[in-house]
């Protein structure tokens, strides 16, 4: 799988550190931040005036590199700066821009804007005038930059600190940060860029989610051999049902949905068994042959519900936890949880479960990893995968049709699936979160649930 780092501000700069230990200057890695960036808006808006807006720091010294660097290249540039330059290399950077520098607060508009107030060393929201003059000059431009972030945006966390306006281009420095996936953050931009400038970003802890390296079936397949998944219902049969087709279509040989009720809807491939008490549950899943059994949508809340749930932790196979599943888990305890299993919980099924833990999205993901040795897709509009060993993976804004009902229950299915083939919580996880803002962003607008199921085979095929 490709992956993108992300490193948190401390991680930044201890990167940062080796580079300029190893003999690089931390002035030579401002002028190729710099660079980068220019190069970036120099393809984009060409010779259209540029106003660049320097904060104290280094992000404002990158400002100035790329104020110097675009005025080589023809572009009318004015520079408009909040007060003097405090670190040693935007002092440089400042000497070396060497022309006029406007007051902030009377910057007259320009076509394009560069912000470059505050990146990873913003410690507190914006003062008020400062916030809405940036609004104020990035509303009149036609093209807007961020460098490295938007001022006002917390780096770790992906909060917004003050009010930031929206930015047609984010410069992403020498690696992402956890800001340029996190909500709301990541929706401030049109366009998000990563600008290479030789930090060592491989020992990261965090990437992006990356599509996925798939396989077909070996030639000596059989239904068995690809992985036998068990979805159990509940109370709701659709729910079931569509996870059991997401899971049908996405890798597994067999898909074997135990309902409740006499209900037998949906595709002849999937294996309807009616399992109506908490026993036949347990002697259906008697079965060495399964490789993952999916627990939670559609299943219910009452007493039933949690027998069900109970037959389903005492079979011992790896599981995916999901929906009610999550609400009935808190009763039983995260030590229930066999090895190897996925945990789906949107953020009310978090907070249900784990209380309000401190922290960024991230750091609260891999607490709870932790804490249920398992894998968790800790989901919404900045869906995070998280291990219990400590790795983290982001994903970027996907489609936000995606809010409609029965949509986790087509993930939970994908996720069953592809653990059934793989063994592997964590890959399966990354994988099913992969094919499901795919199957979304092929569905286009106004899906429904239902309509991920067909895109799904497309999505797989593109992966192979
Ligand atoms: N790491 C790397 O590899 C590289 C990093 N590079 C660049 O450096 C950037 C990080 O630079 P940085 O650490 O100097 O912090 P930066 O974001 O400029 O701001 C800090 C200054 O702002 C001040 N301040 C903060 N909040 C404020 C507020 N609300 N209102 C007013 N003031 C506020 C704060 O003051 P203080 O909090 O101490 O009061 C301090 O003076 C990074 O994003 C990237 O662009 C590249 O050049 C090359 C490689
Ligand atoms: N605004 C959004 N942008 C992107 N993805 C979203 C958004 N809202 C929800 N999703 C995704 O849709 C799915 C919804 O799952 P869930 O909340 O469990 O719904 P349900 O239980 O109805 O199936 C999750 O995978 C979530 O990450
Ligand atoms: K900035």
């Amino acid at each position: 799988m490709r992956m993108h780092a992300i490193l948190t501000a401390a991680e930044m700069r201890r990167a940062e550190q080796a580079v300029i230990a190893a003999g690089i200057p931390e002035y030579m890695l401002m002028e190729r931040a710099g660079a980068a960036a220019a190069e970036i808006i120099w393809r984009a808006g060409g010779k259209r005036d540029l106003l660049v807006l320097c904060g104290p720091g280094n992000n404002g010294g990158d400002g100035f590199v790329i104020a110097r660097l675009l005025r080589a290249r023809g572009v009318p540039v004015r520079v408009a700066a909040l007060g003097e330059s405090r670190t040693d290399s935007s002092m440089k950077a400042r000497e070396a821009w060497g022309g006029p520098v406007e007051a902030f607060l009377d910057a007259a508009p320009a076509t394009q804007i560069v912000d470059a107030l505050f990146g990873t060393g913003l410690s507190r929201g914006l003062d008020g005038a400062i916030a809405a003059k940036l609004r104020a000059l990035t509303e009149q431009a036609s093209f807007s930059y961020a460098v490295d972030l938007p001022s006002g945006v917390q780096t770790d966390r992906g909060e917004l600190l003050s009010d930031v306006p929206d930015m047609g281009v984010c410069i992403a420095l020498g690696a992402l940060k956890p800001a340029h996936m996190l909500q709301p953050a990541a929706g401030c931009w049109r366009r998000l860029v990563c600008a290479d400038i030789g930090i060592d970003a491989s020992g990261a802890k965090i990437h992006r989610l990356a599509p996925p390296q798939l396989h077909p079936p070996a030639p000596e397949a059989h239904k068995y051999s690809r992985g036998l998944v068990a979805v159990v219902g509940g109370e709701m049969a659709g729910a079931g049902l569509l996870a059991s087709q997401a899971a049908a279509r996405a890798g597994s040989g067999m898909v074997r949905h135990l309902v409740q009720g006499s209900v037998h809807l949906g595709p002849g491939a999937i294996v309807t068994q009616q399992a109506d008490k908490a026993g036949d549950v347990a002697r259906s899943l008697n079965d060495d042959r399964f490789r993952a059994i999916l627990v939670g949508p559609g299943l219910g809340r009452g007493s039933e519900a949690s027998d069900r749930l109970k037959a389903v932790l005492a079979a011992g196979h790896p599981l995916v936890l999901d929906a009610d599943a999550l609400v009935l888990l808190g009763e039983e305890g995260v030590d229930a949880i066999p090895q190897g299993s996925v945990l789906t919980p949107h953020e009310g099924e978090f907070v249900r479960l784990f209380g309000n833990l401190p922290g960024s999205k991230v750091e609260r993901a891999l607490e709870a990893a932790k804490r249920t040795r398992a894998t968790l897709i800790y989901k919404g509009s900045d869906s995070i995968v998280a291990s219990p060993d400590g790795r983290a993976v982001l994903s970027p804004p996907g489609s936000s049709w995606l809010s409609t009902a029965g949509t986790g229950d087509v993930l939970a299915g994908l996720v069953a699936a592809r653990l059934a083939v793989t063994g592997d919580g964590f890959q399966a996880a990354c994988e099913a979160l992969w094919l499901h803002g795919e199957a979304a962003r092929r569905a286009g607008a106004a899906f429904i649930a239902d309509d991920l199921l067909a895109e799904l085979p497309a999505a797989i095929a593109s992966r192979l």
